[in-house]
């Protein structure tokens, strides 16, 4: 949203992205490695053995000037060539306990380009960092007419205990759904089923007093992975009763079923399939939320 309504970022801006970038592309080939020893494979390029143990024994510097090392990036490349990736990578698919991070695979194959010398994050890349959001992050964005006060919250079990304090004052309500996760666990309890999890969640907040004049929108998001995983990670394993086998459409209506069966107080909630890193998907969708804000009465608030 900060892209789009903020326009183009500044040199300085992009660069705080820095250090977020390198520890994304380190802990994820860190992850790789420890995954690829767990699951009992071996490196096809037996050199690759001596590259791995580089990885995993490296530290990111605290100089934030630091760039990331030629050599570093170079091992992590070659890992990523090697012959058994794809086998595992489709292995790591189907575990849930296997829990690369999202955009692993886009750094991996951009790591040469991150590590050179006075590296800037592009936009893609800042759309493809993860950072987690911890407490509550606050901005206003001028979408023409309105000024719009936005406040992004973490949707880790921990973090859902600040939420309360903006919810006295929320005019719209923007729930992100991973359709992706239907095989996945959580961080914080491996006992539960993320989409399970983020059901649950849904049927909470919407059924909750303090939102009966709230507008709800729901992105069902991570569309693109969703799309590849579901031919491979049958989503019958995870909710047996669905039988749609793996057309996209079909897997994606039920799981929008399941989320406006939760929706027991009746109110207008607004889907949207979307993919977050992806700008040209997401320009229709936000001018679509913008139409919704501006419907709202009481408009100014929203919480994503
Ligand atoms: N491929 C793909 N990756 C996505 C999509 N949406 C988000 N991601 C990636 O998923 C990761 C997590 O995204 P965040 O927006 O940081 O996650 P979050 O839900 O805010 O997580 P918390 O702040 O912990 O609640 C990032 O690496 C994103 O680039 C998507 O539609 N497709
Ligand atoms: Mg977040």
């Amino acid at each position: 949203m900060e892209i789009m309504y903020k326009g183009d970022f500044s040199e300085a801006a992009l660069a705080t992205y820095r250090p977020i970038v390198y520890s994304n592309v380190l802990l994820s080939a860190q992850d790789l490695v420890t995954y690829l020893r767990e699951s009992g494979l071996k490196w096809a390029e037996s050199s690759n053995e001596i590259r791995a143990k580089k990885v995993l024994a490296y530290r990111l510097p605290e100089n934030k000037e630091a760039s990331f090392p030629r050599e570093i990036a170079e091992a992590i490349h070659e890992l990523w060539k090697d012959p058994i990736m794809p086998e595992f990578m489709e292995k790591h698919a189907r575990r849930s306990a296997f829990c690369l991070m999202d955009s692993a695979a886009y750094f991996f194959r951009e790591v040469l380009r991150i590590s050179s010398q006075g590296y800037i994050p592009s936009q893609v890349d800042i759309l493809r960092a993860h950072r987690r959001s911890i407490g509550i992050y606050e901005t206003r964005l001028a979408m023409d007419p309105l000024s719009v006060q936005i406040f992004d919250v973490g949707g880790l079990r921990s973090e859902r205990r600040m939420w309360i304090h903006c919810f006295d004052s929320i005019n719209m309500i923007i729930f992100c759904a991973a359709l992706s996760e239907y095989n996945q666990v959580l961080l914080e309890d491996y006992s539960q089923n993320r989409l399970e999890e983020s059901l649950q969640l849904f049927e909470t907040i919407i059924n909750s007093r303090w939102f009966t004049q709230t507008s709800i929108v729901l992105f069902l998001n991570k569309v693109d992975l969703f799309t590849d995983k579901l031919p491979n990670v049958p989503l019958v394993d995870y909710f047996p009763d669905y039988q749609g086998g793996s057309d996209v459409t079909k897997a994606t209506k039920y799981i929008l079923s399941k989320f406006l069966e939760a929706n027991r107080s009746r109110l207008t909630i607004y889907t949207h399939l979307t993919i977050a890193t992806d700008i040209t998907n997401m320009a229709p969708v936000l001018s679509a939320v913008k139409e919704t804000i501006h419907q709202n009465p009481i408009r100014d608030s929203l919480l994503l």
